[in-house]
């Protein structure tokens, strides 16, 4: 109780969304990592780096179907006087050359196949004749052909031994690609953070219920839950509480404790309303609060604390608002999770519109940026209410108001956080 006295229902302290984030980040440890079966890694998260143990080509491989050459023999080829040379071997992908290629020799080879090691060149299939002499089959060269031309050599890609990814990244298809031909059929990742995701409101339905006056359908579980999901979280849906303290905070104390859940996110509830029981929660449990309070629009009511290193995320009611907090608060945390720093990802871009809301606080707009002429312009979507529900649909970034007696005009720099 003691570490929670500054904090108090009403006269709240509000403290920089930097420093909100970084008291949350100190508490946010890796998560444990596990093994995945290849196809099931896109979009995981690599736990170790990834090395490989062979150069990439690991044996010297034709670029075409054709033949095989020592170039010097070649060397005089023209269309007046072609040089013959005996067709000795045919090297199809996945062999090893059977033979020796002598000087005057030629193998027919496929694209991929592994090139006889006296061989310095493939010429293509479709510069080539072969004729028949006294039972042996000729190929007629009238060209000659430059050492080393259509061969990929051993490690043209990479040598032995080097880094190819590393840990903390995304696995995107092409990472798989690189998986599998290093012979990676079980894949080292994080594993997902287990986020719990509660509402609370009496007020809210579930969504097949019907509509109530007065009363809505719970979307901020499943905007969360998505957003969780987009990250690289797993969300684990409680389902959603009414405005009673006493049952809601058994219930979160029995979530706390489960090992299982890496974080717990709540919404609703973390004003100054004689409902709103997570605000009495956060003043009077086992964990330490962080912050109740936080220079920002929307979601200045944000609240966050921590249990043995498990955060709680008081996320505001408000639809806007807790989107907003979820994007400044739990990204970055299920990214620190999965190995990364945890620090907001910002570009800066044109506004594209005059803003011209007075804030004493950073205002985090629900907006759109996209690269026009070269350069990334932003304007806000819809609605910029914290209670505002249709918005976010269309978000592809958070735009960045800093406090500001004037408002903003067009075609002023702004931060944006793409989400
Ligand atoms: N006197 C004051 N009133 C308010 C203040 C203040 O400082 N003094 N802050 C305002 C701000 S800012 C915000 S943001 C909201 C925060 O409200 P709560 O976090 O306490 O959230 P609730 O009161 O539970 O709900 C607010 C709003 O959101 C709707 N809601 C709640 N849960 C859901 C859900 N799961 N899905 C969809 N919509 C939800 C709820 O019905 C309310 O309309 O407080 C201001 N008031
Ligand atoms: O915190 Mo409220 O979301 O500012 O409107
Ligand atoms: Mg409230």
């Amino acid at each position: 109780m003691s570490e929670n006295q500054p904090l108090t229902r009403f006269r709240r302290k509000a403290v920089k969304v930097e420093d909100a984030l970084q008291s949350i980040i100190s508490y946010i440890s890796k998560a444990k990592t596990e093994k995945v079966s290849l196809e099931k890694s896109l979009k995981r998260t690599l736990s170790e780096d990834i090395q490989t143990s062979h150069p990439v080509p690991h044996f010297r491989r034709s670029g075409y179907d054709g033949y095989a050459v020592q170039s010097k023999d070649v060397e005089q080829a023209s269309k007046q006087s072609p040089v013959y040379l005996k067709l000795v071997d045919d090297i199809p992908c996945g062999e090893v050359p059977g033979r020796r290629l002598e000087s005057g020799q030629t193998a027919r080879i496929m694209t991929g196949a592994m090139v006889p090691e006296e061989a310095d060149s493939v010429i293509m299939l479709e510069a080539t004749e072969q004729e028949e002499r006294n039972g042996s089959t000729y190929v007629k060269f009238t060209k000659p052909i430059q050492s080393g031309k259509n061969i990929t050599p051993i490690g043209e890609e990479t040598a032995e031994g080097e880094v190819l990814l590393t840990k903390g990244t995304e696995v995107n298809p092409g990472a798989m690609a690189v998986l599998s031909s290093l012979g990676f059929s079980q894949v080292p990742v994080y594993k997902k953070p287990q986020i719990a995701v509660l509402s609370t409101g009496t007020e809210l339905l579930e969504v097949d219920e019907p509509l109530e006056m007065g009363k809505i359908r719970n979307s901020n579980t499943y905007m969360i839950a998505g957003q969780i999901q987009h990250n690289g979280g797993e969300p684990v849906i409680i389902e959603k509480f009414p405005d009673d303290v006493d049952a809601a905070r058994k219930k979160l104390q029995s979530l706390l404790a489960n090992q299982e859940l890496d974080m717990i996110i709540t919404t609703g509830g973390v004003s100054v309303g004689d409902y709103d029981i997570m605000t009495d929660i956060f003043l009077n449990w086992e964990g330490k609060t962080l912050f109740n309070k936080v220079q920002m629009r929307p979601g200045s009511v944000t609240t966050a604390g921590v249990f043995r290193d498990k955060i709680l995320f008081g996320l505001s009611g408000n639809p806007g608002a807790s989107y907003v907090g979820f994007e400044l608060f739990v990204k970055p945390s299920i990214e620190r999770m999965l190995g990364g720093l945890g620090v907001q990802d910002k570009q800066t871009a044109y506004l594209k519109v005059n803003y011209t809301k007075v804030n004493a606080f950073p205002r985090f707009l629900r907006g759109y940026y996209e690269v026009k002429d070269g350069e990334l312009w932003a304007q806000p979507v819809g609605l910029d209410q914290s209670s505002a529900l249709l918005s976010m649909k269309d978000t592809n970034a958070l735009i960045v108001i800093p406090p500001t007696k004037t408002g903003m005009k067009a075609g002023e720099k702004v931060n944006v956080i793409p989400v």
